[in-house]
């Protein structure tokens, strides 16, 4: 039934609209979609718009719907001007006021049937319970309740179009907003879609819908034709008194249980995320990486450090507190000589043991296991050479095994060797024995034992060592003392020496303790800290980076699902904490598994060099929190550009 009335009629015999445009335009770049339109909209009516093809059909509707913004004019919605609502409020309004019906159904595809019809109740903030009572008669009521469990992208074209309207109405909106629901449907599944929507309208809904179907548009109780961005004709308001069923059901009015709680809101956010990132496993899997390197490579840097540090500090510690070196400016003429000063430094009090130590030219001994001469000749030895006397590798804590350290003291008519657990494998020797000999100067001299471990003295790993006096000194040579002294007492001896060893010229005596070490020690720590937080940063830089991208392309691939969401009333804040909720835990997740790994590096590594491992207690919690928080600021972006988007924008795709 359709009355055309006069302007006048209308305003005196009319309830004010629900919705009202006045003068409303909309220009994009290089089109003008709206070019003033006036247009009212009461309680109750089923309106059709027509007109061609880019005519300003589609455009109208978003107005309509809040999910887009006129350049100029006038929207009110009960009298409420929308230009003043706050972005947050939009949500709202688009939330509470209308239901929407788009040709291309827009469903989260991996979601069942009846995930997708709640997805404007979560959006919203609705709780779960008010969820689950609202869920099953709306499925019934679109003929889905067998349907419920399954995904929707396996429903049929015709299945998903009635569970649009199922999410659209859910909420019981005021208004359903159409966007030519039967476009991409054959002619039955058209026909049950339209016959859902009359059902509404029948019921109090109040229905606008775009079509280019002259039938649907001819069976709509008012129909409002555009061309180029105006109404051209309409052929007037029509409200339905009701009388299919004795006036305006409780349906449309708002449904009180209908309660936004951010406490929902954000438990759905995360439950989003977890079904975005378990649908996608590979991309979900590449991030967790990117954040196991980032924060994995920290720890292991902090652990490594740490353990390093503790070794370093032990070694210099242990020296610092009873260790001194002298050594004489001008060196020694004879090892009687040095032998002279040996005795002199024993004599002081505090002293527990005096060695002494010289390295000679590898190149001019030219350690080798092959006779001089032969051919192949031997590789050139890396190691050092060195004299001392089995006093120095007992204060060194040196072990020898397979042979004695005191055989170095004695003199056999000839110079006897030590070999060094690396400078033996280089040499390769195996073990000593008769016969086993190592030519030094081109003589051969016979191994008398392996230093199997070098105590404090590193050097002797690598090293020949024979014994003082075994060769003539030829000119003077740069021998150290080595003084293992009772605790504490370094510095006085420092003091002491120089007068014990040569009263006569003190300054010729060089004393070092290992003092002065302790400050190489702050500086090996601050520089490897700094090494540290250089690595980790380019690391987590890095992480940051790929997670940002990554999620950027998730971002562009779901603006469908993002469009969806904000027009069924999610807010602008929501989306992007569904966002940084994904980047969380994905960071997250990366960084208690890169914590782990990297600690298990520094063991595995400690281990293999025979080292304490320091793996500091919080350097876990420094990976958690660094992949929790560089999970964070890489889901920034994506999530301010999913949360910036236009939704019109976003779903005409
Ligand atoms: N986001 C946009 N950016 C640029 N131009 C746009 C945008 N949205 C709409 N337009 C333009 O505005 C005009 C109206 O578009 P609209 O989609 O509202 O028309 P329509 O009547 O719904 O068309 P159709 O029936 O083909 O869907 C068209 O010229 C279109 O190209």
């Amino acid at each position: 039934m359709r009355e055309a009335r006069s302007p006048a009629e209308k305003a005196a015999t009319e309830p004010a609209p629900l919705l009202s445009l006045r003068g409303i335009s909309r220009e994009f770049p290089g089109a003008k979609a709206l070019a003033g339109v006036d247009l009212d909209i009461h309680e109750g009516e089923f309106v059709a718009i027509v007109g061609p093809s880019g005519s300003g059909k589609s455009t109208l509707l978003n107005v309509l719907g809040v999910l887009d913004t006129p350049t100029s004019g006038t929207y009110r919605i009960h009298g409420t001007d929308v230009a003043l609502l706050r972005e947050q409020q939009r949500s709202e309004e688009r939330a509470q006021t209308f239901g929407f019906v788009f040709q291309d159904s827009h469903m989260v595809g991996r979601d069942p049937a009846a995930r997708n019809a709640v997805l404007g109740l979560r959006a919203r903030g609705i709780s779960l319970a008010v969820q689950k009572r609202l869920v099953g008669p709306v499925l019934e009521r679109f003929g889905l309740a067998h349907r419920a469990g399954t995904p929707a992208s396996l429903l049929s074209g015709g299945e998903r179009q009635r569970l649009a309207i199922a999410r659209a109405v859910i909420g019981s909106p005021e208004v359903v907003l159409a966007d030519e629901p039967t476009g991409s449907l054959d002619t039955a599944n058209g026909e049950i879609v339209l016959r859902h929507l009359r059902e509404l309208h029948r019921k109090g809904t109040t229905v606008i819908l775009v079509t280019h179907d002259p039938a649907i548009a001819a069976s709509a109780d008012r129909v409002v034709t555009m061309r180029d961005g105006t109404v051209v004709s309409d052929t007037g308001s029509v409200v339905r008194s009701g009388e299919d069923d004795g006036g305006r059901a409780p349906e449309s009015v708002r449904d009180r249980r209908l309660v936004r709680r951010r406490r929902d809101e954000f438990a759905d956010a995360i439950a989003d995320s977890l079904s975005s990132l378990t649908v996608r496993p590979a991309k979900a899997l590449l991030l967790v990486l990117a954040f196991l390197l980032g924060s994995g490579g920290l720890v292991a840097a902090i652990g490594l450090s740490e353990s390093a540090a503790v070794k370093v500090s032990s070694r210099i510690d242990a020296a610092a507190n009873d260790e001194v070196r002298a050594n004489r400016e001008t060196g020694y003429g004879s090892w009687d000589e040095a032998t002279a000063d040996i005795s002199r430094a024993k004599s002081l009090s505090g002293v527990r043991g005096v060695g002494v130590v010289a390295d000679l030219s590898a190149s001019v001994v030219q350690p080798s296991t092959f006779r001089p001469g032969s051919f192949p000749a031997q590789s050139g030895f890396s190691g050092a050479v060195r004299v001392t006397d089995s006093e120095y590798l007992r204060i060194q804590g040196a072990k020898v095994s397979q042979g004695d350290a005191a055989l170095l003291d004695y003199s056999f008519g000839g110079p006897v060797a030590l070999l060094g657990a690396d400078a033996a494998r280089q040499l390769g020797v195996a073990k000593p024995g008769p016969g086993v000999v190592v030519w030094l100067f081109g003589e051969p001299v016979p191994v008398v034992g392996l230093i199997e471990d070098p105590g404090r003295d590193p050097v002797l790993s690598g090293a020949v060592v024979v014994g003082v006096g075994s060769y003539p000194v030829t000119d003077r040579i740069a021998a150290t003392l080595v003084l293992r002294t009772v605790p504490g007492m370094p510095a006085a001896l420092a003091d002491a020496l120089p007068k014990a060893l040569n009263p006569a010229q003190t300054s010729d005596v060089k004393v070092q303790t290992v003092a002065d070490l302790r400050e190489l020690k702050h500086g090996v720590n601050e520089d490897l800290g700094r090494l540290v937080a250089v690595v980790s940063v380019v690391l987590l830089a890095i992480a940051c980076l790929s997670a940002g991208t990554t999620m950027y392309l998730g971002v562009l691939a779901r603006t469908a699902e993002i469009a969806l969401r904000r027009a069924l009333g999610m807010r602008r804040a929501a989306v992007a904490g569904m966002f940084l909720v994904e980047g969380a835990m994905v960071g997250l997740i990366g960084g208690a598994a890169g914590g782990a790994v990297g600690m298990a590096a520094v063991l595995a590594y400690a281990r293999s060099e025979g080292w304490a491992p320091a793996v500091p207690w919080y350097a876990a919690g420094w990976g958690i929190a660094l992949g929790l928080g560089s999970g964070i600021v890489s889901a920034v972006y994506p999530a301010l550009v999913a949360s910036r988007a236009n939704p019109a924008q976003l779903i005409r795709g």
